[in-house]
């Protein structure tokens, strides 16, 4: 790969349009000036997420070497900020790019193309030790050519620093998307499965426009993930997908994570036959994208956002858990219990955050089991 010397210091880069932000950044389109080329630049506040943090999620970006992976050009320290130099991805978001061109969701071929970019992304980074833990359409960028990143590694659990990237005992991820065993913390299964987990219910976000549960409030969406059957591409109009597609995405969606197959093996599934180039992708989902997408996508967030108040999770996770405890493993609930789920008041869209004592002893197991193999 093409490793040109971007230059350190944020003389050298004129920021130039705010192009996305998080729970923890800020991202720009930006020019390197020395370079003559456009970037695009995450800003990240350290009094915020703690230099650690911060930091690690930049050598992360910095050391990946996948072409499925985002990775980072450099970083360096400004103020109290600190700013990580990435390629720039043109189209956005797989998520900005839904909302604004195909909010009924992509067509088949489209979404294997996305998803097996995806899945090589997540083996490279389960085979070096590393779980993704937040992915889902709003991660996955897009490029002028096509070319598919997983991005985001602010919450992944790396091996690099012994097993424990949040020495906060608290672990982030977005409730739609979080495994059974991530809301459970239940220490056997809170491995890369759990982003096979978050991986199939990304195929369902990327087939309907829009997450399973994703109109419900955070505290519901996690008793339904315990509650329920497993979501699958059973609703009106997905007469129109491939038994392969259902199939693949039941193999994702399996209640107990040693039953989900591990990214190497569910590439070899016969759904990710359908996958095209990345010219495809240029032909069929970035030509035609409105030249201003970033403004339109960005309306279309603040908009969200303002009607959904939802920084942080604000209820009681100890009280969820028990609750969920007590029910009949994979037994669907009844519409009585779900009447009391969906009274409650939160909301589902948006970055949400659990606080966690058990955390440390989740990653450490983990990490205990890599270094027995
Ligand atoms: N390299 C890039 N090129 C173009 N757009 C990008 C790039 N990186 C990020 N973005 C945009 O910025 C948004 C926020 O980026 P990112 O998800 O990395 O931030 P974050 O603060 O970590 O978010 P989160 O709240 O999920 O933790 C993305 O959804 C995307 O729209």
């Amino acid at each position: 790969m093409d490793r040109k010397n971007y230059p350190i210091g944020a003389e050298n880069y004129t920021l130039l349009q705010e192009i996305g932000h998080g729970s923890s950044s800020t991202v720009f389109r930006a020019t390197c000036e020395p370079l003559l080329e456009t970037v695009a630049i995450k800003v990240l506040d350290f009094e915020k997420n703690g230099l650690d943090h911060t930091a690690q999620e930049a050598q992360t970006m910095i050391l990946v070497d996948h072409p499925n992976l985002q990775m980072a050009h450099c970083s360096f320290v400004a103020d109290h900020y600190l700013w990580i130099v990435m390629p720039f991805m043109a189209a956005g978001s797989c998520l900005h790019i839904m909302k604004t061109a195909f909010p009924q969701g992509y067509k088949e071929a489209v979404i294997a193309t996305i998803l097996r970019g995806i899945l090589r992304g997540l083996e490279y980074m389960h085979h070096h030790g590393d779980i993704h833990r937040d992915v889902k359409a709003g991660n996955i960028l897009v490029d002028s050519n096509g070319a598919i990143t997983l991005s985001d590694f602010g919450v992944s659990a790396s091996l690099y620093y012994g097993g424990d990237r949040h020495s906060g005992s608290s672990f982030r991820g977005t409730p739609c998307w979080m495994a059974p065993e991530v809301i459970m913390e239940q220490n056997y299964g809170y491995n890369f499965k759990a982003d096979i987990w978050s991986f199939g219910i990304t195929a369902l976000e990327l087939a309907h426009g829009h997450a399973p549960f994703s109109e419900s409030p955070p505290s519901a969406v996690l008793l339904m993930t315990l509650q329920r059957a497993s979501p699958g591409l059973d609703q009106k109009g997905d007469e129109k997908f491939s038994k392969s597609f259902r199939e693949m995405i039941a193999m994702c969606l399996m209640k107990d994570p040693r039953e989900r197959p591990s990214a190497q093996r569910l590439l070899k599934h016969s759904f990710f036959k359908k996958a095209r180039s990345n010219d495809y992708i240029v032909r069929t989902i970035v030509k035609g994208l409105p030249t201003i997408l970033y403004q339109a996508t960005e309306i279309v967030i603040r908009e969200e956002q303002s009607t959904s108040n939802i920084s942080a999770w604000n209820f009681d996770v100890e009280d969820l858990k028990t609750r969920a405890s007590q029910l009949p493993r994979g037994e669907a609930s009844t519409s009585g219990k779900d009447q009391v789920v969906v009274q409650q008041r939160e909301r589902c869209e948006g970055i949400t955050e659990i606080r966690s004592a058990s955390e440390e002893q989740n990653t450490r197991t983990y990490s205990a089991k890599r270094s027995a193999h």
